[in-house]
């Protein structure tokens, strides 16, 4: 690696997935404000990553920047990270025997060079059919309060799953053969790291 590479994140997910691939990285979390997202999950989920990595490479404008930003959508509704238990509940009732697309978009910046790019990755996740009970129990581990969904796959989560349709670690957070392309393609990274 030439130049130093940021992950603009606070989610131990991203580091431990970015980890993995053995990469030398700084962890600088982003401040930035995470406004609901409006009516098109898409943009507003790209829109999202970027603002974080625009945050970060602002402060640090030598270095690259990787951000993301993690949504659950389920016909045309947008579910972020729950606000309460009650809210919790709520979406895996609504998650309950059904699939859903996870969308993370990931942004890749370096101000020095002007160079910014963010693509969006999507995985289809389809639910068993849960027991009020179940939802209630799993909502008590705590597990979901800070997971997009209310859910986390790679926990207890994955108890509800039945189906994973395209990459599974961008349902954690920051899929991992897109990112290591793009880190590629830009020179961010050798292909031996
Ligand atoms: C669906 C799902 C989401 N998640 C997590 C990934 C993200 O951390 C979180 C969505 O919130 P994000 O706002 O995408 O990320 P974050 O606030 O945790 O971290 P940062 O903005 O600093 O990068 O949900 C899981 O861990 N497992 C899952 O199965």
């Amino acid at each position: 690696m030439k130049e130093a590479l940021i992950l603009a994140s606070a989610s131990p997910r991203r580091r431990e997935l970015l980890a993995g691939l053995g990469l030398r990285f700084q962890i600088v979390p982003s401040r930035v404000e995470e406004p609901p997202i409006g009516d098109h999950p898409d943009e507003g989920v790209r829109a999202l990553a970027a603002s974080k990595a625009r945050e970060i490479s602002t402060r640090f404008p030598e270095a690259w920047v990787l951000a993301a930003d993690t949504i659950v959508v389920l016909g045309g509704k947008v579910f972020g990270k729950p606000a309460d238990e009650k809210d919790a509940e709520e979406m895996l009732r609504q998650l309950s025997g059904r699939t859903h697309e996870v969308l993370t978009a990931v942004s890749l910046a370096h101000r020095g060079r002007g160079f910014f790019q963010t693509q969006a990755v999507r995985t289809q996740v389809s639910f068993r059919d849960l027991k009020d009970g179940e939802i209630r129990a799993y909502v008590k581990t705590g597990e979901p309060m800070d997971k997009a969904g209310a859910y986390g796959i790679q926990g207890v989560g994955a108890f509800l799953v039945q189906r994973v349709h395209g990459s599974y670690t961008n349902v954690v957070g920051l899929p991992l053969a897109e990112t290591v392309d793009l880190l590629m393609k830009h020179g961010v990274i050798e292909p031996s790291a």
